[in-house]
C-alpha cells in the first residue's frame, strides 16, 4: 500500500462521507468499522465490486490479501460471502491521508476527479439488497416456534437451538447511516460498530459485542464463549449478577464446543478464563475467553482452521450443529442474510493482524426502513414469552439509532 496525501483541506467528517460518496455513486463496495475500544474508525474501499465476490471464507495467514471480510449465516447465492480489498484504506486516526493498492495507484487521476466533482450534499445512495423483505414473525409465530425448538430439544433431536426473527421498523425522517455509524460508536465504546455496503448485497449498520476469531498484532489467537443473557440492573455490579443453571449450560455448550475445536485440530496448549460477566449496551452476558500463543505452538493456519470450524457456533446456531441447522432450516420461516454471520478486517491496517466478529444486534437498510435481527439460545427450560422479550432487549441496542 502506498500512502498519499488527500484533499487535506476537507474536514475529517466531510472527507469520510465524501470517499463513501465515491464508492456508492460508482457501484463499489465499501466497509467502515470502529474496533472495541478504539478512538477512530477505519474504511476501506474496493474499486471492482465482481472481486469483492470470493464465494469462501477468508483466510488469515499473513500472506492472504488485506481487506473486509462480509460473511453470511448460511452460504449461499443469495447471500454470497464477500471478501472486499483494500485497494483504498482510509484510518481516521491519520485523516491527512489515505492508503491505496497497485491497482488504486493506477486509476488516481480518475478518482481524485471523481471525487472532487461529487455534490458535498447529496444523500448518500447506500446499496439495497435485491432480496425480498425478510418475513416477521408476530409474537404468537415465535413463541410457537420457540415450543417446537423445547420440544426438539425433549425429544434429544438437539441439544441446544438458537431461535430467531426479523422485525421491520420504519426509518426516522431524515436518517442518515453514517451518523448512526458514528451514534453506535458514542453508545457502545466496547463493540465492533460497523457499516458494509455491497451492490447486489445490501447495507448492515451493527455494534456487536462477540468476538469470532482474532488474530492480535503480538500473534495472539483469540475467541469467546459468548451466552447467556440478562439485562444489566441500574446500580447492579455486573459482576454481582446471579445466574440460573439455564443460562450457565447454554453459555457452557459453547465454551466446550470451542475446546472441541481446538481438539480436532489437536491443539492444547490454549488459555481458558471464564465464565465471567460481559456487558453490553443494556445486557449482561456470560463470557468465557479462549487465547492461544500463536508462536509458542505448530499451528501457522490456527486462524483460518478455527475459524472454519467456529461458524457457527452454538451462540448463534445450536448443538450439535447439524441438527440444529436442519431445524432452522424447518422451522425459522426466514432469510437471517448476514445476520448472525461474521465480519471484520483480515491483515489490515497490518499485515498479521485480523479481527472478525459475530454480526449481531444489526440490521439491514431498506428504502423506507429498517429490518432488525435478534435470537436467543434455547434450552429444555426455555419459557417461550420470556425468550420473546429477551428478542425485545436485543433489539434494543440497535434499535437505539432509530428513535
Ligand atoms: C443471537 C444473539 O445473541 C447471542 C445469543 C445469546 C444468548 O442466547 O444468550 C447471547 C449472546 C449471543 O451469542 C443475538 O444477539 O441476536
Amino acid at each position: 500500500m502506498q500512502q498519499l496525501a488527500w484533499n487535506p483541506e476537507l474536514p475529517t467528517a466531510m472527507r469520510l462521507r465524501q470517499l463513501v460518496a465515491l464508492a456508492l455513486t460508482s457501484g463499489r463496495p465499501v466497509a467502515l468499522w470502529r474496533l472495541p475500544g478504539a478512538a477512530h474508525a477505519r474504511l476501506c474501499l474496493t474499486l471492482k465490486a465482481d472481486t469483492a465476490l470470493t464465494g469462501l471464507p477468508p483466510v488469515l495467514e499473513p500472506s492472504a490479501p488485506a481487506g473486509f471480510a462480509f460473511f453470511p449465516f448460511w452460504d449461499s447465492d443469495h447471500n454470497p460471502p464477500l471478501f472486499l480489498p483494500a485497494d483504498l484504506f482510509f484510518d481516521l486516526a491519520t485523516p491527512g491521508t489515505i492508503q491505496v493498492s497497485a491497482a488504486a495507484a493506477v486509476r488516481l487521476p480518475e478518482l481524485r476527479q471523481r471525487f472532487a466533482a461529487l455534490p458535498p450534499t447529496a444523500p448518500l445512495p447506500w446499496h439495497m439488497s435485491p432480496q425480498p423483505v425478510p418475513k416477521a414473525a408476530t409474537q404468537t409465530e415465535y413463541e410457537s416456534f420457540v415450543a417446537a425448538g423445547v420440544a426438539a430439544i425433549e425429544q434429544g433431536t438437539v441439544q441446544k437451538v438458537v431461535s430467531s426473527r426479523a422485525v421491520r421498523r420504519p426509518l426516522p425522517d431524515g436518517f442518515d447511516a453514517l451518523a448512526a455509524f458514528k451514534d453506535l460508536q458514542q453508545r457502545y465504546p466496547n463493540a465492533f460498530v460497523s457499516l458494509v455496503s455491497a451492490p447486489g448485497v445490501g447495507t448492515w449498520l451493527g455494534a456487536t459485542p462477540e468476538v469470532l476469531a482474532e488474530i492480535t498484532e503480538d500473534s495472539v489467537f483469540r475467541t469467546m464463549a459468548l451466552a447467556g443473557t440478562q439485562p444489566a440492573q441500574p446500580g447492579v455490579a455486573p459482576a454481582a449478577s446471579l445466574w440460573t443453571a439455564k443460562e450457565m449450560e447454554e453459555h457452557a455448550m459453547v465454551a466446550r464446543y470451542i475446546v472441541n475445536c481446538f481438539k480436532q485440530l489437536r491443539l492444547r496448549e490454549y488459555d481458558e478464563r471464564g465464565p465471567r460477566v460481559a456487558a453490553a449496551g443494556n445486557l449482561l452476558h456470560l463470557r468465557t475467553d479462549f487465547a492461544v500463543q500463536l508462536n509458542q505452538v505448530p499451528f501457522p493456519n490456527l486462524g483460518t482452521d478455527m475459524l472454519r470450524l467456529l461458524h457457527p457456533t452454538p451462540a448463534v446456531a445450536g448443538m450439535p450443529k447439524q441438527p440444529a441447522l436442519d431445524f432452522l432450516r424447518r422451522h425459522e420461516h426466514y432469510d437471517r442474510a448476514y445476520y448472525a454471520g461474521f465480519l471484520g478486517p483480515v491483515n489490515l491496517p497490518e499485515t498479521g493482524s485480523s479481527r472478525l466478529f459475530v454480526n449481531l444486534r444489526c440490521l439491514q437498510l431498506r428504502p423506507q426502513e429498517a429490518i432488525l435481527y435478534a435470537g436467543t439460545g434455547l434450552t429444555a427450560d426455555s419459557d417461550p414469552a420470556r425468550e420473546w422479550q429477551e428478542t425485545e432487549l436485543k433489539l434494543q441496542t440497535i434499535g437505539a439509532v432509530l428513535e
